[in-house]
């Protein structure tokens, strides 16, 4: 598949971003790309609104596999694309639409050039969330063409285009998301002695989740609470009676979000009591974190010294990825491919360069390659 068939299929994938099990335009698009490649060596299996691909090996002797994931984010864009999401307030701005060409770039190869091992594509919902690595690790379609490794990359928008980055050990942190629900008693602006301010309260619960971080965790356990999103109150001059916090926790160590959970429910208990009022804490979805297995990791980088991409060491980082219940399921590893965007993961102007889609599926099929004539034990 040439650049220019990658680019169509980005471009087009691009425009219709939908969220977490709600990708039925997205599983149309892949389910109709993969029949028109397909032939009497491949099956496909539908689970939910994700696609299972195995192409069977010509002497198989192990199961290699390949994830990527599909979902777009709630984000307007904002990059002035002429091929811009035609969904309102849904965007593809973690690259999913990179991914996802990707997957169907190195199917499109293997599918032409039978490997010995049998290779399975798994084009995963919800990775934003709710999360669908999980359930689909449990799926009987799954269970039955379970990889022995398994592979994923992700866009890294700082890293130039020909170059991929990885690390053994941690690379993307353990997660889990954060909901606070607020309830006091609202009234007129101007006689706050008579209420019990939800503005003021969730303001300062914002302030003290911080300092669980500086003080409640050990300081050699990286943590990070970000509140992305708040909201009180209807009008200028009322007291609010509810306000509502989202964010994420993000942990290196993954006991430290059981710690990190402990002390924000400490906090609710302190806070109804000083602000009379009622908190009610939801933690959404959790993810595990990256970890990659050492020998995979030294296998990939010399063969991408080997096939001409640069390798760089990877520093960990505090992004999550549900791919992380894959890899505790089914040793492999997970890379960064560079993208050179002026901006970052998760910005409403997120703007990849589409030369990375060829290095990206070369990327693929080499290490696809590399794995099927490994011995994993
Ligand atoms: C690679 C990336 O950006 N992943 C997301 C995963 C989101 C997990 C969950 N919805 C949460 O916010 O905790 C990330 O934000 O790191």
């Amino acid at each position: 598949m040439d650049i220019s068939n990658l680019q169509t299929i980005r471009r087009d994938l691009h425009q219709i971003p939908e969220l977490g099990f709600q990708e039925v335009k997205t599983q149309e698009y892949l389910l109709k790309k993969i029949r028109e490649m397909q032939t009497d060596h491949v099956e496909v299996k539908e689970w939910k609104t994700g696609i299972l691909v195995r192409i069977k090996g010509l002497n198989p002797r192990k199961t290699i596999g390949y994830r990527c994931d599909i979902d777009g984010l709630p984000i307007s864009e904002e990059t002035g694309y002429s091929f811009k999401s035609i969904h309102e307030g849904r965007m593809h701005a973690c690259g999913h639409d990179f991914h996802m060409t990707i997957g169907l770039g190195a199917l499109n190869h293997f599918i032409n050039n039978r490997a010995e091992d049998h290779i399975v594509f798994l084009f995963q919902p919800a990775e934003e969330g709710p999360g669908g690595a999980l359930p689909m690790i449990e799926s009987d379609a799954f269970k039955e063409w379970k990889p022995d490794v398994i592979t994923a990359l992700h866009i890294a928008p700082e890293l130039p285009v020909g170059t991929v980055s990885s690390r053994a050990g941690l690379l993307f942190a353990n997660t889990s998301e954060l909901f606070l629900d607020f309830k006091g008693k609202g009234g007129h602006a101007a006689y706050p002695h008579r209420t019990h301010d939800m503005t003021v309260a969730a303001s300062s619960f914002v302030v003290e989740l911080q300092k669980i971080v500086s003080r409640g965790i050990d300081p050699l356990d990286s943590s990070v609470i970000t509140i992305g999103k708040m909201e009180s109150g209807f009008v200028q001059n009322a007291i609010a009676e509810t306000a509502r916090l989202e964010g994420t926790i993000r942990t290196a160590q993954p006991s430290a979000i059981a710690m990190v959970k402990k002390k924000i429910e400490q906090l609710i208990k302190g806070f109804e009591i000083a602000h009379d009022c009622t908190i009610e804490a939801d933690y959404g979805s959790n993810y595990h974190q990256v970890y990659n297995d050492a020998r995979f990791v030294e296998l990939f980088s010399e063969t991408m010294e080997e096939n001409n991409i640069t390798f760089k060491v990877a520093d960990a980082a505090m992004t999550g990825e549900d791919f992380g219940y894959m890899l505790k399921e089914v040793p492999g590893f997970m890379y960064w491919l560079g993208v050179d965007s002026q901006f970052g993961l998760h910005s409403s102007r997120l703007n990849p360069d589409e030369k990375a889609l060829e290095i990206g599926v070369k990327s693929v099929i080499h290490t696809l390659d590399a794995l099927s004539h490994q011995n994993i034990s």
